[in-house]
């Protein structure tokens, strides 16, 4: 019989093994939702950093082309490439600094553009200018800013771009006068190319970009002699304020009498260029812009400022300052009045001595990290200075009134200025001995080695040959300087490192557009109007301003805007064209003279835009008319009519 003791196992046992079962794969079963969860955060996660990334992808591929942003350089590096900066490696010297051709560790040779002048706010400027505006220009036909290297507590400030081996437009056409300049289809394609690049600035960069100084030393030329627009320096932005509908007249003020400045009006500025010759003025006239308070004018050092235009102020240093009664406008503008109103010779003297004596120009400064290696200055070229600061205090001592009535009274026409600057010389040197207690008298012969006696003797050498004008000899004087060997501190440079053309600030007189040079607004039209001065010169190859023989008709060529204008009225237009050109087409010539008087008009509404330029020069559109004042027999509608060719 069973006993009690067989009884069967205790539930509990059972139940405990049921209890286990569930329990595990709870466990199972949160674990692998807990791993899958995880995991499909993870999936987000990781697909989220994916997609932002992508969502940022634009701006970093950006960064990763190398062409867009420049890259920075150490100065060592440069230094190297460019052996020390040595002289046999300068290419030129602009306003901002010297230009070095380099070669950098890769072998791309490059040019290197070195800021000489530590301190200058204006310099620094520029070069913050150029690596924000041109850095990302991307056009065939501007140079490319390559790189940077910026030290501002040293003020190592340099930019680098690419080697344009034919060096700049100024050298080639006018210094070494390469024949591979003097076909016709060569002049005509630079023309085209220079267009085409300001086209690209003002109608297609968004905002447009004012290049604000073309001239022939910003045109560079590549190993093909094609041509690139270069310098970003005094380039701007045209705000959205000033893209008013005006005509790019901007704010301009033009009253009845051609003036545009506002009764604070103090104008120029005379100093000559230490280092000028005739043949070098036209690239030689600058209006300097000072946008920082320090620099603002001073009685102390004479500066005298403009308060009108785009920047807070037109200084100069040392000078002369004009009359309110003669604006920048109206002096400007007497150029061509000389011309069309026939020369006499009494005018075109207050002319010249008038557009001689607004030239600007300041002494460079010397840069020590940059001269210790390449030394530039030498103590005859102090002596130069001095004399020409000396003469040109004398010359801005003299006002318009005392100049007029003296050469009314005058006796001995060339000589009037040399009796009173040697008057003035002996005046402060007596001043000065007699503050020494020294009272010897000056002999005449403290007027011996005067800056000007040189130029007596080039005139007396000269004289025996043609009998000359008292202007004639004035401006044969200066660009006597240089035909004479006359040295100074940048005469020293080799002549393949060619000599700045300007130390220029803001634009460049003859190139620089009227309504600009005179405080108004920049605009794209200031830009079209120095357009026009470069068709001219490249297709009559000389500079702007020119006196190339000494007889009085000859000086009606001196200016060659109002030269074309002559020959425009005259029927004459390609007189105009340089004797040195081969395979000349006449009809192309004479679309480009007669676009650049469309450029050269005096408002700049009327002025045709860079697009319709581009048009006639491309073939695409009509050739243009003369303006009208300037046409022998005006037509009725002489502006632009662009028609495309098989259009309507
Ligand atoms: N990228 C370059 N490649 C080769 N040569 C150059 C290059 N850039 C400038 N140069 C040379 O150096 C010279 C000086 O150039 P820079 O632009 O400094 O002055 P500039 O145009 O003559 O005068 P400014 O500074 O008054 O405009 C030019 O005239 C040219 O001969």
């Amino acid at each position: 019989m069973p006993s009690l003791s067989a009884a069967p196992p205790p539930l509990t046992v059972s139940h405990r093994h049921h209890h286990h079962r569930p329990s595990r794969l709870f466990i199972i079963l949160a674990t692998s939702i807990t791993a899958s969860l995880i995991i499909l955060l993870l999936t987000i996660f990781l697909l989220y950093r994916k997609l932002s990334r992508n969502r940022t992808a634009p701006s970093e591929t950006h960064q990763e082309n190398p062409q867009k942003l420049p890259r920075r350089f150490s100065y060592s590096l440069l230094r190297r490439a460019t052996a020390a900066f040595s002289p046999s490696n300068r290419l030129g010297h602009g306003g901002f600094g010297s230009v070095y051709k380099a070669v950098l560790p890769s072998g791309l040779s490059v040019a290197v553009k070195i800021m000489d002048s530590p301190g200058s706010l204006q310099g620094e400027r520029e070069f913050d200018n150029e690596l924000s505006i041109a850095s990302v220009l991307n056009n065939p036909n501007i140079v490319s800013l390559l790189g940077y290297s910026s030290d501002r507590r040293r003020r190592r400030l340099i930019l680098v771009y690419e080697l344009m081996p034919n060096r700049s437009l100024q050298d080639a056409l006018f210094d070494r006068k390469c024949p591979e300049l003097m076909p016709w289809r060569k002049r005509f394609e630079i023309s085209l190319s220079v267009a085409s690049a300001l086209q690209y600035l003002h109608h297609i960069c968004n905002p447009p970009v004012i290049h604000g100084d073309i001239k022939p030393s910003n045109i560079l030329l590549n190993a093909d002699f094609e041509a690139k627009i270069g310098d970003f320096g005094l380039a701007r932005l045209k705000s959205e304020e000033e893209d008013g509908d005006d005509g790019g007249r901007g704010r301009e003020i033009i009253g009845d009498n051609g003036s545009i400045l506002e009764e604070n009006e103090s104008v120029l500025i005379s100093e000559f260029e230490e280092n000028v010759g005739m043949d070098r003025l036209p690239d030689s006239c600058v209006v300097t812009v000072l946008d920082s308070p320090e620099m603002v004018a001073t009685p102390a050092t004479d500066k005298v400022s403009l308060s009108e235009g785009n920047f807070d102020r037109i200084s100069v240093e040392g000078g002369m300052e004009r009359k309110k009664g003669g604006s920048g406008r109206d002096w400007w503008w007497k150029q061509e009045t000389s011309a069309i109103d026939g020369l006499e010779s009494g005018r075109v003297k207050d002319y010249v001595m008038e557009w001689i004596g607004n030239e600007i120009s300041k002494d460079r400064p010397k840069n020590e990290w940059v001269e210790s290696k390449s030394s530039i200055a030498s103590s005859s070229g102090k002596m130069e200075q001095k004399k020409q600061k000396r003469r040109l205090e004398w010359w801005a001592s003299l006002d318009e009134g005392r100049m007029r009535k003296r050469e009314k009274n005058r006796k001995k026409p060339r000589e009037w200025w040399k009796e009173e600057f040697c008057e003035e010389l002996v005046r402060k040197k007596k001043k000065k001995k007699n503050n020494n207690n020294n009272n010897k008298e000056l002999s005449s012969s403290s007027c011996r080695d005067l800056w000007w006696q040189r130029d007596e003797d080039s005139i007396n050498e000269r004289k025996t040959k043609k009998k000359k004008s008292s202007i004639d000899w004035w401006l044969d004087g200066l660009s006597g300087d240089v035909r004479n060997g006359r040295r100074n501190s940048l005469d020293e440079i080799p002549k393949s490192g060619g000599i700045s053309s300007t130390p220029s600030m803001r634009g460049t007189v003859c190139y620089i557009a009227p309504e600009y040079g005179g405080g108004g607004q920049i605009s794209e039209k200031c830009d079209v109007y120095s357009f026009g001065v470069l068709l001219l010169v490249l297709v009559s190859g000389r500079r702007p301003l020119q006196v190339m023989a000494s007889p009085i008709s000859e000086f009606e060529r001196a200016n060659l805007i109002s030269w074309a204008r002559q020959l425009a009225r005259n029927g004459k237009l390609l007189d105009l064209v340089d004797p040195s050109i081969h395979s000349l087409d006449k009809e192309q010539a004479s679309v480009c003279i007669t676009i650049a008087l469309q450029c050269l008009q005096r408002s700049a509404s009327k002025r045709p835009s860079m697009k319709e330029i581009v048009a006639v020069l491309s073939g695409e559109a009509e050739a243009p008319h003369l303006p009208f004042e300037f046409s022998p027999s005006p037509p009725s509608n002489f502006l632009f009519k662009s028609q495309r060719k098989g259009g309507e």
